[in-house]
């Protein structure tokens, strides 16, 4: 990676501004993991002990572009990592019309980016905007090092100086490090909401692993594309014929029984049952606990485990038996685990494991895309910002 470095910069007296994955879960305005924030303390530390004036940026969730919203903005966050870092954590909306000021000790945090009209698009006159509030533009944010957006792309082209961040450097050099000859057989494990970035991952990882535990609503897919009723659940009808031909290239294990509801709620009530017998009103939240039995061992087994995703609804206790099962199962394998993802992170939290990961990557989407091989778009960003 031939790319600037934080550490090689000097910071003294410069207005930094840190991209970070700040994307964390929040329920009733408070954060409920706070891993991806953990994550981030010490690039914001060593950018605070050189003397930098520091503002953040991140987005959160998947708002309407250019249509702010309470349940997606920053103030939980900013308030939690003020708890972490001992200091004020200001945030600032309205910094596209004014450059927020400094005081002494403070951090400063930009609201949600993708409060922004263009942030998706990775529009130039937005990039040139962040760009104008900065004298270093630090890219650290890993969990979002996939996407070509103005504050994690185009910002670096613009900013008078960009460089990596050390989270960003460090989740590199690691999973360059662990992926180099992977122990097989390497089984990954795809669950999640995502379900149609992800599957579009899943062909390139077909390539690379041996099998490929599918959970969430990607499960959902391969359930329908083997002909059975998903009812109301989360699944891509679009995807598949896709489905189909990847479960001709590689070995997908697919759910025998399944943890139904016919609501989305705290207090739905749960039902297993096989997975052909899927009613139209019913939403497939979970795998079945034969399911998560039988996966369970084929992890034990595996060699390299790849993590991305909980298996089924897990914040909800009635549909995190699976997902808890199969933490289980890769904390006692002998393998080599790397996970990753916001909700991943969570999960991994929950039930306790995370001492027992071999590495714990904050991206999701992010770190299988780097699985695939891909250059990242950010990475390629700071690249082209170092010739
Ligand atoms: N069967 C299902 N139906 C609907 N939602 C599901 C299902 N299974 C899991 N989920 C939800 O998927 C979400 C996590 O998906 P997601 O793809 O965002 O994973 P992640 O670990 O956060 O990865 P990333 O960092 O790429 O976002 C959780 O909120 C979980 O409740
Ligand atoms: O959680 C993630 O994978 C990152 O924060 C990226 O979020 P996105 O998939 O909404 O771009």
């Amino acid at each position: 990676m031939n790319v600037r470095k934080m550490t090689d910069l000097d910071l003294d007296g410069q207005r930094v501004l840190i991209r970070e994955d700040l994307n964390v879960p929040v329920k009733n305005g408070q954060v409920t993991s706070d891993a991806r924030l953990r994550a981030a303390l010490p690039t914001i530390q060593a950018a605070l002990e050189a003397g930098g004036k520091v503002m953040l940026m991140s987005h959160l969730g998947r708002p309407t572009e250019g249509e702010p919203a309470e349940e997606f903005s920053l103030a939980p966050v900013a308030e939690h990592l003020s708890g972490l870092l001992g200091r004020p954590v200001r945030l600032v909306e309205d910094y596209l019309e004014t450059a927020p000021a400094f005081t002494d000790g403070e951090v400063v945090l930009l609201e949600n980016v993708r409060f922004n009209k263009g942030e998706k698009k990775d529009d130039e006159a937005l990039a040139k905007a962040y760009a104008a509030l900065c004298d270093v533009y630090v890219m650290d944010a890993f969990g979002t090092a996939h996407r070509a957006q103005a504050s994690t792309h185009g910002v670096a082209r613009f900013a008078p100086a960009a460089c990596a961040g050390p989270l960003l450097a460090q989740e590199l050099e690691a999973l360059e490090k662990a992926l180099a000859t992977p122990k097989r057989p390497m089984t990954a494990i795809v669950g999640g909401s995502k379900v149609s970035t992800k599957l579009e991952v899943l062909n390139a990882l077909s390539e690379k692993c041996d099998r490929i535990i599918v959970g969430g609503g990607i499960a959902n897919t391969f359930i329908a594309a083997a002909g059975y009723n998903v009812g109301k659940s989360l699944h891509e009808a679009d995807l598949v014929e896709a489905a189909k031909a990847l479960m001709d290239k590689v070995e997908i294990p697919l759910p025998s029984d399944v943890v139904v509801a016919t609501e989305f709620s705290d207090s739905a009530t749960a039902v297993t049952k096989p997975v052909d017998q899927v009613n139209d009103d019913e939403m497939i939240l979970d795998i079945g606990p034969d399911t998560a039995a039988r996966l369970g061992e084929q992890l034990k087994a595996a060699g390299t485990i790849l993590w991305n995703g909980p298996v089924g609804v897990f914040e909800i206790d009635q549909f995190g038996h699976g997902t808890e099962a199969l933490s289980y199962a890769i904390a006692e394998s002998d393998g080599f685990s790397i996970a990753g993802g916001g909700d991943t992170l969570a999960a991994i939290d929950k039930y306790g494991i995370a001492d027992r990961v071999s590495y714990i990557s904050t991206g999701g989407g992010a770190f299988l895309e780097y699985v695939e091989g891909k250059v990242l778009p950010a990475v390629a960003a700071l690249e082209a910002a170092a010739k």
